[in-house]
C-alpha cells in the first residue's frame, strides 16, 4: 500500500470523527570496612546496609554529605575506573574490591543529589544530523525538569542511564560492549527544559519468532522507569524519530482511507470525506434499537463505529447485536446503492478473546466482510492488542481508539507523551486510522498545535516539533 495512501487513512477517520456532531541509596566500597561501619553509625539505626553484589561505588555529590558517603575518595576512584573511555578516565579500580549499597535517610543532603554519570551517558558533541545520517539511533526529544537542587546535565545523564544500560549507581559487571549500547544525552537546553536522547536501536528487544521490533520495548526504555525517578520533576516526550532501517521492523498500517473509498464505491483517488457517526447512547441500547439507529444513519451517512466501551455487554451481546447491524447494513446498501462501513470493537484483555470476536464478526458479515473495520482501544489495551488485530486480520481496517490517552497526553500533564507522539506511535504499530474526537473545539481538550497531527498523518514528509518525518513514522 502506498505510503501516502496509508497516511491518509488516519486523516480520513479524523474527518469522520470531526464531522460527527524517602529512602535513597548510595554505594560505597566494602573493602574499607571501617568506613562502611562509620557510615552506618552516621546514618540512623534502621539504615541497614543492603548488599548488592553488582553495584559499585557511587561518586560522591559535589556538596559532600560526608556522613552518608563514608568513603568518598575510594568510591570516586571506583566510579571513575568503570566510567566511559570517552572522556579518558584515568583511575583504576583496585582488583578484587567488592562493593555495597548503603541506604541513607533522605535528610542526608547526598540523597538529593544524582550520581553524576554525565561523563558516560551524555555526549553533547554528537550532532543530530550525524545521528540521523548514521541511522543507528532512535532519537527522543523530551521536556525534562530536574527536581530542585539537581544539576540539569547530571539528571539528564541519569535519565539516559536508567533508560538504557545503567541505574543510579555504577555497575561492576559493565564491560566495554555494554557501553556501546548506552543511551546518550546529545542535547540539553536547561532554560527551556529541553533534552534529547539518542537510543541505540540495538537496545530494543526483538521477537524470537520473526526478528521484528516491538514498541513495548521502545516504550519500556524511553518512557519507563524515567517517569518515576526521584531526581526528575517531570519528563514528557514531545517527538520521536525512528531511523528507516529500524522502522521497517515495525508493522505499520496495512489498510488506509483508499480502502474505505473503494468499499464505499468511490474509486481509489480523491474519494472525499467519509461521513461517520457513533451511535449514542454509548451504552444502554439493546440489539434491536442499536440496529435501527444504524439503519437510520446509513440512509445518508457512510460509517458507524461502536463507541469504545461497547462490545458484548450482557444486555447487548455481540451474537445478538452484530446480526442486527448486518441486517441494517444489507438493507441500507440495497436501498441507497452505496457501500456502508461498520467499525466493530474487538478490544479485550485476552488476545484469544479478540480473535474470537473478530472471527465471529467476519463470519456474520460474510461477503460484506470488507465493510467491517476492527476497533481497538489501543491506549488502555496497549500496543499488544493493536498488534493482535494488525497481524491476525491484516485485511481489515484497524481503527485505533485512544480513550484514556489524556492521562499522559493532556497539555496539563507534564509526564508521558503528547497526542502527536501517541498518534505517531500508533501508526508505527499498524493503526490504519486514529479516532480523534472533537479535540480542542468540542468536548475534548486540545490546543492549536494538535493540527500537526493531521500533517503528520497525511503527508509523506512532515515536520514534528523536533524531527522531520519521512516515511511511515
Ligand atoms: O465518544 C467519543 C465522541 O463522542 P461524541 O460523538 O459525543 O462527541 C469519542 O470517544 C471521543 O470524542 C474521543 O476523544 P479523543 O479525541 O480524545 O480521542
Ligand atoms: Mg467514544
Amino acid at each position: 500500500m502506498a505510503q501516502r495512501a496509508s497516511l491518509g487513512a488516519a486523516a480520513g477517520l479524523a474527518a469522520v470523527a470531526c464531522l460527527k456532531h524517602g529512602q535513597s541509596f548510595v554505594s560505597s566500597q566494602v573493602a574499607p570496612r571501617a568506613a562502611v561501619e562509620e557510615t552506618l553509625q552516621a546514618s540512623s539505626a534502621e539504615a541497614v546496609p543492603a548488599l548488592r553484589g553488582a553495584a559499585q561505588a557511587q561518586q560522591p555529590s559535589p556538596t559532600g554529605g560526608a556522613a552518608a558517603l563514608a568513603a568518598p575518595a575510594a568510591a570516586a576512584a571506583l566510579a571513575a575506573a568503570v566510567g566511559s573511555k570517552r572522556r579518558g578516565r584515568a583511575s583504576k579500580l583496585a582488583a578484587g574490591q567488592a562493593s555495597c549499597v548503603v541506604p541513607v535517610h533522605s535528610r542526608a543532603s547526598v540523597a538529593r543529589r544524582a550520581l553524576d554519570q554525565s561523563s558516560r551517558y551524555a555526549d553533547l558533541s554528537l550532532t543530530e544530523e550525524d545521528l540521523i545520517k548514521n541511522g543507528q539511533h532512535v532519537l527522543v526529544a523530551y521536556i525534562m525538569k530536574p527536581k530542585a537542587g539537581y544539576d540539569y546535565l547530571a539528571t539528564a545523564a541519569h535519565f539516559a542511564a536508567e533508560s538504557s544500560t545503567g541505574t543510579n549507581v555504577n555497575v561492576c559487571t559493565t564491560d566495554d560492549f555494554t557501553k556501546t549500547v548506552d543511551a546518550l544525552v546529545y542535547y540539553i537546553d536547561p532554560e527551556n527544559e529541553e533534552m534529547k536522547i539518542a537510543y541505540p536501536t540495538a537496545l530494543f528487544d526483538r521477537n524470537i519468532t520473526d526478528g521484528r521490533a516491538m514498541m513495548c520495548s521502545v516504550l519500556t526504555l524511553s518512557i519507563g522507569n524515567n517517569q518515576g525517578m526521584g531526581d526528575v520533576d517531570y519528563g514528557k516526550i514531545y517527538d520521536i524519530y525512528f531511523p528507516p532501517q529500524y522502522l521497517r521492523l515495525f508493522d505499520g498500517p496495512s489498510c488506509c482511507v483508499i480502502d474505505m473509498w473503494r468499499i464505499l464505491g468511490r474509486g481509489t483517488v480523491g474519494g472525499g470525506l467519509v461521513v461517520g457517526t457513533i451511535i449514542k447512547p454509548k451504552l444502554g441500547l439493546q440489539p434491536k434499537p442499536f440496529g435501527q439507529a444504524c439503519y437510520g444513519f446509513w440512509q445518508g451517512g457512510d460509517f458507524i463505529k461502536n463507541d469504545e466501551p461497547q462490545g458484548n455487554q450482557t444486555f447487548c451481546q455481540m451474537n445478538e447485536c452484530i446480526p442486527e447491524v448486518v441486517k441494517a447494513m444489507r438493507a441500507a446498501q440495497e436501498e441507497t446503492g452505496q457501500g456502508k462501513l461498520f467499525s466493530a470493537n474487538i478490544t479485550a484483555d485476552d488476545p484469544n478473546e479478540m480473535i474470537a470476536r473478530a472471527k465471529y464478526i467476519l463470519n456474520q458479515m460474510g461477503p460484506m466482510a470488507e465493510n467491517c473495520a476492527f476497533l481497538v482501544d489501543g491506549y488502555v489495551a496497549g500496543g499488544t492488542a493493536v498488534t493482535v488485530a494488525r497481524r491476525n486480520f491484516p485485511k481489515q481496517f484497524l481503527h485505533y481508539h485512544r480513550a484514556g490517552h489524556g492521562a499522559v497526553t493532556s497539555p496539563q500533564t507534564q509526564r508521558g507523551y503528547t497526542a502527536f507522539v501517541h498518534t505517531k506511535l500508533s501508526r508505527v504499530i499498524g493503526a490504519s486510522g486514529i479516532h480523534t474526537g472533537t479535540m480542542s473545539f468540542g468536548k475534548m481538550e486540545g490546543d492549536a498545535s494538535d493540527k500537526n497531527i493531521g500533517f503528520m498523518l497525511q503527508d509523506d514528509v512532515a515536520d514534528g516539533p523536533y524531527y522531520r518525518r519521512s516515511g511511515r513514522a
